[in-house]
């Protein structure tokens, strides 16, 4: 065991409070502190390992020696993720489940909902013409909720929309909140659950025939490895999986809309630009703004990496969010630079919003496509579709709530069709 050497070492009894206080920052900071790409600290009780930067990412994926089964703390379970669904899954079981969502996922499907969403959005203009202040992130979620469920083949009646928006919303909102918000969250996914479950018996009764190619017709009838369907609940759990995080793009949307707002010099430059300047716009938001701080995993099997000893069943946290701000990667990190992406040579390691690695043999965001293309649709929309004024407010946001979001929630007033 000569080559084993200790990791930098947080000491104390437990640090899940620290993390609650910083955030996006907990990892970061102390991989500044300790001036290493990974450490050892407490969390929950136990240990655990946070690690961040390329090479970390890169052994992060590697499915050999991490697992996600048991990774994920039960509140996210009962909040954002759901029992059961692809979040949870390893080896084969994980590949089989993430190609039904890959299917999904073809550039006329993108298309499709894009369009969806673009229509909904024009006839909301109309709609914010008559308004004296339209809360951004409220509006554009209901856009999504409607497009979300057509395109995923869910009816849903235009006066349950404000609900179930809320709803949904709340599956994210919530996934670090304590006390009210933290059961609201819960009871809201017992209820979208319920509905969603509902019409997958429809479905597979043949009492309701959504388009093939959508989530709901595509997930009720998939088989997994031993050729049987899926339980009724994990069907849900994973349409859901669908329509919540497009809905969750409202997030990424208020800071799109923030950024043109504090960065005239670069919407001056999307207006001059061909689509590859708002592409690299879209990009710099996801890198720049605060998402998802980390991702977690289980070591798998005891393992030795760059003298680190790795032992079976330790909590290991990949840095999202410090990854895609680590200085040894982005020059300059803390400056809005959409420039950066020009040059950028890619990878699956180093940039991560929506974590990294490969889309079907790994736990890579499935709909990292549908989030840069809707950012693009919408920065067309708020810069050559609309005008617009940005009235004073409070869009300060915080490095330690999570999900992290402009407090006013971006409001804007005076809107009119261009
Ligand atoms: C709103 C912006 C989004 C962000 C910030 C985001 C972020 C993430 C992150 C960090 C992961 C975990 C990656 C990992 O565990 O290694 C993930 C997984 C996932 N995302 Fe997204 N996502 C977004 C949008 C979407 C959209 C639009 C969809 C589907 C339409 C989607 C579907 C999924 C699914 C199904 C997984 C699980 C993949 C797996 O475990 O294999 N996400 N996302």
């Amino acid at each position: 065991m000569s080559n084993v050497n200790p990791m930098p070492r947080e000491e104390g009894l437990d640090h899940t409070l620290s993390l609650a206080r910083e955030g996006y920052l907990y990892i970061p900071n102390r991989r500044h502190s300790f001036n290493s790409d990974i450490f050892e600290t407490r969390l929950l009780g136990k240990k655990a390992i946070c690690m961040g930067g390329t090479e970390a990412a890169e052994l992060f994926y590697d499915e050999e020696k991490f697992m996600r089964q048991g990774a994920a703390p039960n509140r996210a379970l009962q909040t954002l993720f759901g029992a059961k669904g692809v979040q949870t899954l390893d080896g084969p079981e994980h590949k089989r489940r993430k190609e039904m969502f890959m299917s999904l996922m073809s550039r006329e499907r993108i298309e499709e909902l894009i369009h969806l969403i673009r229509k909904e959005w024009e006839s909301e203009v109309s709609k914010w013409e008559g308004m004296d202040q339209v809360i951004l992130y409220k509006e554009v979620q209901e856009i999504l909720c409607r497009a979300a469920c057509q395109w995923a083949g869910v009816p849903i009646q235009e006066n349950d929309i404000k609900e179930r928006t809320k709803e949904f919303g709340s599956l994210f909102e919530s996934v670090a909140a304590i006390g009210p918000n933290h059961w609201l969250g819960r009871a809201a996914r017992n209820n979208v659950e319920k509905w969603i479950g509902e019409l997958i018996e429809e479905v597979r009764n043949h009492n309701l025939k959504p388009l093939e190619n959508t989530a709901l017709h595509a997930f009720s009838w998939h088989r997994d490895l031993a050729g049987n369907l899926l339980d009724t609940e994990v069907v849900a759990v994973e349409v859901v999986n669908i329509i919540r995080p497009i809905i969750a793009i409202s997030i990424f949307i208020n800071f799109t809309a923030l950024a043109i707002h504090q960065y005239p010099d670069k919407k001056a430059k999307i207006q001059s630009s061909d689509e590859k300047y708002t592409e690299m716009f879209v990009q710099e938001v996801r890198r720049f703004y605060p998402f998802f701080p980390f991702i977690a995993a289980k070591v798998k099997k005891d393992f030795i990496w760059k003298g680190y000893k790795f032992d079976v069943d330790t909590l290991t946290l990949l840095d999202l969010y410090g990854t895609n701000h680590d200085p040894t990667l982005w020059d300059n990190p803390g400056l809005f630079n959409p420039e950066r992406f020009s040059k950028w040579k890619g990878g699956p390691f180093s940039f991560i919003p929506q974590g990294g690695g490969d889309y079907l043999t790994g736990h890579r965001c499935a709909g990292e496509w549908i989030t840069v293309e809707v950012m693009k649709a919408v920065v067309d929309q708020l810069i050559n579709k609309m005008e617009y004024r940005v009235p004073e407010q409070d869009v300060s946001f915080s490095l330690v709530s999570m999900p992290s979001i402009p407090a006013s929630k971006f409001v804007i007033n005076h809107v009119k069709r261009k």
